[in-house]
């Protein structure tokens, strides 16, 4: 029985998996019927992974990637939050909130992500961040052997370039790997008073926020070389192209993970490409790395998931496994206005089409354009609560005179999920993600916006450019005084902002293990942000190209 079985089960994929000629990423290189190893999703874990493991000429791997390839609009700094309306974003809604999200329509945060080459790291703001050494030690001392902060950090040591001048004989910084750091390109004034301001309200200036991210005060650190956006696909697979053993595709939308469910062994992927259904099959592994959202979408219509969930929707159960819970997120005020007498250069969606700005950027790498999501500088503060939030300086404004401070609860207590709708897997999972219900986060986010204000108002850094709030209350608030507790709380669950830095929704200990194998599954694993056991006080980019790094080195050292 078990051999009919098996002869059915892989007889028909075999039947269906003849090789075909395509339009590749690059050149026109046929998609073969089997690899070595098949990576799903060109994001920062993806990417990392297929060009490490594609380092090894004897084995064979194919990347499949839904979105397409960047453009030079993903590559302007300062255009970032144009990309969200555009096909480089998947467009996810996050479900009602009760207690934030009130700007938007039913309560619904968008949760852009990035679809194409680079993942989110085409679309995503270029703050360059590791988090601090406890947050390693945390997500090691949960039972996650080998994620101590000296575990992790020569792997942060191996993929960063970093060119700031001061870091250049640091042992915790490195010039040699393939992510490029640098200074914002274009230094506005307004950057010099927020330090100095910092600095006067007792913040250290000028720290080195990527090696401890406490009580101080500096400029940003951003993922660009020469004033360009460095996404994950230009820094690990535009200079590995011409590797014979990797396979790049794009618009490959990956629909399933086929497993067999007697062995529980991985066999390959099902995708769909140009309206056809294909499968592809991996002699040693599929290794996923769709994201926070996809990765337990494509999981949990595999049969990989909360059983009485799958139960529900009919989809057969092949592992009982916790995916999808426990999402967390950075979350905020996005953002307080500001008005002055400087007057700097502004961005909006008219100048910045402006010809002199473009040329600027485009043929010498500077100017306003290379201003990551107009920002520039970060300060990072603890609450009363005895929890790390970190403010965010946007000098550059969409209009004259203005700029703009946003807060970022580092550590916040509110916890997500991520389910499905049906088992079609062409239907968006259901998001959801508890803005505000606990108190602490609120009392946290209040105290970082009346701290923002005391930043401008009562600093001479700031009134020397006279510098105050703009008096103008927000709409939804103006029934409360003005500047009052009450009237912040009101700030907080309308201005409420998700930073997308999703994860944990395959976290590692419940889903994965420390080597990021799907518990009870051979041959899968799971490289992306989604593994992380407890969000790191960092924006995700470079902590997720950590583990691309470090996840390729076991994946090696496995099959070694
Ligand atoms: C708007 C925005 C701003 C951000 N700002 C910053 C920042 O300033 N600094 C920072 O450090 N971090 C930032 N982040 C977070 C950071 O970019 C992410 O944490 C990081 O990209 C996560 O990497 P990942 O590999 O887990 O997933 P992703 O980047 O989401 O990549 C997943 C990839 O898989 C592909 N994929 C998904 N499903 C399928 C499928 N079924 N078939 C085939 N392919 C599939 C996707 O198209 C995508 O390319 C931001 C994120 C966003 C969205």
């Amino acid at each position: 029985i078990v051999e009919e079985l098996f002869k059915s089960i892989y007889g028909q994929y075999l039947q269906q998996g003849i090789p075909f000629r395509e339009n590749t990423y690059l050149g026109n290189k046929p998609i073969l019927r089997e690899y070595d190893f098949i990576i799903v999703g060109a994001g920062p874990g993806g990417s990392v992974v297929a060009n490490r493991l594609s380092e090894q000429s004897n084995w064979s791997v194919l990347l499949l990637e839904a979105g397409q390839d960047e453009s030079i609009y993903t590559d302007i700094p300062v255009a970032a939050e144009y990309l969200e309306s555009t096909d480089y974003n998947w467009g996810y809604t996050a479900e009602p909130a009760k207690n934030g999200c009130f700007n938007y329509a039913n309560n619904r945060c968008p949760w852009p992500k990035g679809k194409g080459m680079g993942g989110s790291s085409i679309l995503n703001g270029m703050f360059y961040t590791r988090g601090k050494k406890e947050d390693y030690d945390t997500i090691s001392e949960m039972g996650n052997f080998g994620w101590a902060y000296k575990d992790v950090l020569p792997y942060f040591l191996k993929a960063e370039n970093n060119s700031i001048q001061e870091y250049q004989n640091s042992s915790l910084h490195s010039q040699t790997g393939n992510l490029h750091v640098e200074r914002v390109r274009y230094h506005s004034p307004l950057v010099d008073k927020f330090i100095e301001a910092g600095g006067e309200l007792g913040l250290q200036k000028n720290i080195d926020y990527t090696v401890n991210p406490e009580n101080g005060i500096s400029r940003l650190q951003a993922t660009s070389r020469n004033g360009r956006r460095v996404s994950a696909s230009k820094a690990y697979i535009q200079s590995v192209k011409n590797r014979q053993n990797l396979h790049v595709a794009i618009f490959c939308r990956v629909t399933k993970i086929l497993i067999d469910p007697l062995s529980k062994k991985t066999i390959g992927v099902e995708f769909v490409k140009k309206g056809k259904n294909r499968r592809v099959f991996a002699k040693k592994e599929v290794i996923l790395s769709a994201g926070p959202i996809n990765s337990p979408q494509l999981l949990m219509l595999s049969g990989i998931g909360p059983k009485e969930h799958l139960n529900n929707l009919g989809i057969p159960v092949i592992q009982d496994l916790p995916v999808g819970q426990n999402l967390q997120d950075h979350y905020g005020t996005l953002a307080l206005e500001f008005i002055s007498n400087h007057t700097g250069p502004v961005i909006n969606e008219q100048t910045i089409l402006n010809p002199y700005l473009f040329e600027q950027w485009f043929k010498y790498g500077r100017g306003p354009l290379t201003v990551p999501s107009r920002v520039d500088g970060l300060g990072f503060v603890r609450s009363p609560s005895g929890k790390e939030i970190e403010i965010i300086l946007a000098p550059i404004g969409q209009t004259p005179g203005r700029f703009n401070i946003a807060t970022l609860l580092l550590q916040p207590e509110a916890r997500g999920n991520v389910t499905l709708k049906s088992k079609n897997p062409w239907h968006p999972p259901i998001m959801s993600y508890g803005y505000y219900d606990n108190i602490t986060d609120l009392e946290d986010n209040v105290f970082a916006l009346k701290y923002s204000v005391r930043l401008v108002e009562e600093t001479q850094a700031f009134k020397n450019i006279a510098a105050k709030l703009s008096p103008m209350p927000h709409p939804k608030c103006n029934h409360l005084l003005f500047k009052s507790d009450d009237y912040w709380i009101c700030i907080s669950k309308h201005l409420t902002h998700t930073y997308h830095h999703q994860c944990s929704t395959c976290r590692m200990g419940d889903v994965v293990n420390n080597k990021l194998q799907v518990i009870g599954i051979q041959g899968l694993r799971v490289v992306d942000s989604s593994i992380f056991p407890h969000i790191p006080s960092a924006h995700l980019y470079s902590p997720t190209i950590m583990v691309g790094e470090k996840a390729a080195d076991m994946i090696r050292s496995h099959w070694s």
